[in-house]
């Protein structure tokens, strides 16, 4: 089956979520700060709110692909299991004799139930048995293997360009795993076996929820707390020479929390439109990276980014969804997501509730807006767009967006 997403906000075809489970109840006031989390979610009402998203997306005819799901059945596959669970050992950690007992244990386990272990972590009483000054000295609530309670984001451990899937580099070490099960969900699961991988995590460090498919052949990557220089150029290499793309532009983001990726300033919810965090908009700046056939790639001195961005895509103007918010406002709902959509189709997105005032705006700028409640899921700090990986969107039909 052929894949293919080349901008934000193509009609969405199929998606790839992961509904939160046991990682989320993992967390507590002792873990949540180093597993990025801001508070403890209420783990029954996050299901039901991500259930709630996950509906309004199929009730919009979007094909929804749970993660846990794609990863259970490539582990039926022996060299998916094999590979999936070398890298969990690896490490120095557990030792040699502590890794020898999760080995066998996890060798003892159906794929539906390595799925669950591999996500949500497993704790030194759950192994039950076990010998060696490792087992002997860890507390019976620690972890013999960490929980990946932010794989809720899928966004960010891969990201489609055009008909590849590029594997990301996790800057944070709470999230590094995460690319193991992607990679090999990209790698073994019979529905995606076969599609070349673009990029990998052992590359420069570069996050889904920086990389926007701004128009066919445009990406725009920011460069902050998780996106390095290395990783966009990187990226840039990669997209030139597969031809998916002649301009990659780097963005630099704040490298605080608040603004960790592109995706919690700035989404797209048209063609030639952008919601963006009203305190930066007019500061946002871009270096414009270009393709030379045969030679490094170009690097412009920086600009605007709304300018270059334009002249990039082809377009007059790349408009900003004035939310006319008072600084104060903005930032509230920054931080809460409210800049987080994700387009369904030109001028339709998803986005939290919460955000009564960016959504209002939104609306009178002629943007559909389905409102999902986010009071637990947010907790994470991501919104409808970092948790959602679009595999497959349909083309922009009959719009010369990219300048070539
Ligand atoms: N694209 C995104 O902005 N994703 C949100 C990631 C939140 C997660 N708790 C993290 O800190 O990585």
């Amino acid at each position: 089956m052929a894949h293919n997403a080349d901008t934000e906000v193509g009609r969405l075809r199929t998606v790839v979520l992961h509904r939160p489970g046991r990682e989320f109840m993992r967390l507590t006031p002792r873990n949540n700060t180093s597993l990025l989390f801001d508070g403890i979610p209420w783990v029954a009402r996050a299901q039901e709110e991500h259930d709630v998203f996950a509906a309004a997306l199929r009730e919009r005819g979007v094909e929804v692909l749970y993660l846990a799901d794609l990863l259970t059945e490539a582990l039926a596959i022996p060299a998916a299991r094999a590979e999936l669970t070398t890298k969990v050992l690896a490490g120095n950690r557990l030792g040699e004799t502590l890794r020898r007992e999760v080995g066998e244990y996890l060798g003892h386990l159906d794929p539906g139930r390595l799925a669950g272990v591999l996500i949500g972590g497993l704790a030194h009483e759950e192994l039950r048995t076990g010998s060696g000054l490792v087992y002997a000295m860890l507390d019976r609530h620690d972890f013999v293997i960490d929980p990946l309670p932010n794989l809720l984001f899928t966004r960010d451990s891969s990201v489609w360009i055009g008909d590849r899937a590029a594997v990301t580099s996790l800057a944070m070490p709470a999230r590094r795993r995460e690319t193991a099960l992607t990679a090999a969900i990209y790698r073994h699961h019979p529905r995606f076996a076969g599609t070349p991988l673009l990029y990998d995590p052992g590359l420069e460090h570069l996050e889904g929820g920086d990389v926007l498919l701004l128009a066919p052949g445009v990406i725009a990557v920011g460069v902050g707390e998780r996106t390095t220089p290395a990783g966009a150029e990187r990226l840039a290499r990669r997209v030139f020479s597969a031809g998916l793309a002649h301009t990659v532009l780097a963005v630099p983001v704040a490298q605080r929390r608040a603004t960790m990726h592109l995706d919690t300033v700035c989404t797209m919810v048209d063609v030639d439109a952008v919601v963006m965090y009203p305190n930066l908009a007019d500061s946002l700046m871009a270096y414009r990276i270009t393709r030379r056939e045969g030679d490094e790639p170009q690097v412009d001195e920086p600009g605007p980014f709304l300018t270059v961005a334009s002249e990039a895509m082809g377009i007059d103007q790349l408009r900003v969804i004035d939310t006319g918010l008072d600084p104060v406002t903005a930032e509230r709902e920054q931080w809460d997501d409210g800049n987080n959509t994700l387009a369904i189709a030109p001028r339709v997105c998803l986005a939290y509730e919460r955000n009564v005032c960016t959504n209002a705006q939104l609306e009178r700028a002629g943007i559909e807006v389905i409102r999902v409640p986010g009071s637990e899921l947010g907790s994470g700090r991501g919104g409808p767009r970092c948790m959602s990986c679009p595999v497959s969107r349909d083309p922009i039909a009959g719009r010369p967006l990219s300048a070539g």
